[in-house]
């Protein structure tokens, strides 16, 4: 990869290049009209920075601890499905970069990739796994176990799928399964040892999940548990009495429910709900380091990228992912200068102005 890509934008377009149309509309697309999708990033172009002068500040510090999890930088790499159709390596690539990087992998239930194989692939990754609670809690139990013994830091649970979005694009594409030799390695049977019939179990979304099975996981395992796709302050409350560890606001990059509002604007309510008590994690939108500054000083302890990191993969492999990873590092480094601060710690809402 040699290319100029200055900008997380110029990694897009030259994922396009690389992508089946159909694999690239699976990337981009979202539900229904697109409109969270675009509200997203609009929303943060709709906000703008207050800096501050002559503070002396030194360089920057962008550490972040989340959940006893240590990460350089406070981007993560978001839960996204399917890494083998950007790159051949698929997740494997992808937690490499992230290791170098020093920042923590979310890994998909929908990874192409086995859980312990990304982990073995990518030694001193900090890696979490995002699950799909299943109805069949055995089933979600062996997912669990699965995760532990990968070595699996914490576990990430995504709760705005109670059905799968619909996606206009992939509808037209007739997208809707991976291609022959590629499958999502995680509900693979024998992977599993539970006995299940067929090779791959499907991956249910299922309308009768609720606050329940968020007890039953909690008495399930030890690691932390993170609330992937809370909107509402009423249930970023509820989370708070079921035990959660972290919130983690989303609208799945507006894949879901379109009209959803875009995240940055969801999140002062959500962290004043939540009043300090757990950390809250945002992703959607996320395209430059003056976002991610926006989010911290709305109250996000962290954010996230998904798309941003497919880009990288199908523009470049472990190497793309890489940069996109350094590129969002050091615009976040230089954002925070700019603004005449030491650390992300002090950002605050008053840098964020309305315009
Ligand atoms: C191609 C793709 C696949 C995704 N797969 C998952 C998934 O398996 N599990 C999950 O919780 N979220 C999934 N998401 C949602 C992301 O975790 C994240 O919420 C979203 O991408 C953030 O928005 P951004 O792409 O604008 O950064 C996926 C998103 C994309 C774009
Ligand atoms: O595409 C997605 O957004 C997603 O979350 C998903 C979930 C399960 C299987 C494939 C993709």
């Amino acid at each position: 990869m040699t290319a100029v890509l200055p900008a997380i934008r110029d990694f897009e377009a030259a994922a396009r290049d690389r992508l089946d149309p159909a694999h690239y509309d699976y990337f981009a697309g979202g539900a229904g009209d697109e409109l969270t999708v675009r509200a997203n990033e609009a929303a943060f172009a709709r906000l703008a920075l207050l800096p501050r002068v002559l503070r002396g500040a030194g360089s920057p510090r962008i550490g972040v601890t989340l959940l006893g999890s240590r990460a350089a930088m406070p981007v993560l790499v978001a839960p996204t499905a399917f890494h083998r159709l950007a790159d051949p390596e698929g997740e494997k690539a992808t937690a490499r970069a992230a290791a170098a990087a020093e920042t923590i992998m979310i890994v998909s239930m929908a990874a192409t990739v086995a859980v312990e194989d990304v982990a073995a692939a990518a030694p001193g990754a900090t890696l979490w796994f995002q699950l799909y609670v299943q109805p069949d809690m055995a089933f979600t139990e062996a997912l669990v176990r699965r995760a532990e013994k990968a070595g699996c830091a914490a576990l990430v649970v995504t709760v705005d799928s109670p059905a799968r979005g619909r996606r206009d694009r992939d509808v037209r594409n007739g997208f809707d399964d991976l291609p022959a030799g590629m499958r999502c390695e995680n509900l693979r049977c024998e992977n599993l040892c539970d006995g299940g019939a067929g090779p791959v179990r499907p991956i249910v979304m299922s309308p009768v999940i609720s606050w329940e099975h968020v007890d039953m996981l909690r008495r399930m395992t030890r690691l932390p548990i993170v609330l992937k796709g809370v909107t509402h302050p009423a249930d970023a409350r509820l989370a708070l009495d079921h035990g959660v560890s972290a919130l983690y606001v989303s609208n799945h990059g507006g894949r879901q429910l379109d009209t959803v509002p875009a995240t940055v604007d969801l999140l002062p309510e959500i962290v004043a709900a939540v009043g300090g008590a757990v950390p809250v994690l945002m992703d959607g939108g996320i395209r430059r380091g003056t976002d991610v500054i926006k989010a911290m000083a709305l109250g996000a302890s962290a954010v996230a990228v998904g798309r941003p990191v497919i880009w990288g993969l199908a523009a470049g492999g472990e190497c793309g992912v890489a940069r996109v990873l350094g590129l969002l590092r050091d615009e976040v480094e230089h954002a925070l200068t700019l603004c005449g601060l030491a650390s992300t710690q002090d950002l605050e809402p008053g840098l964020v102005r309305r315009c």
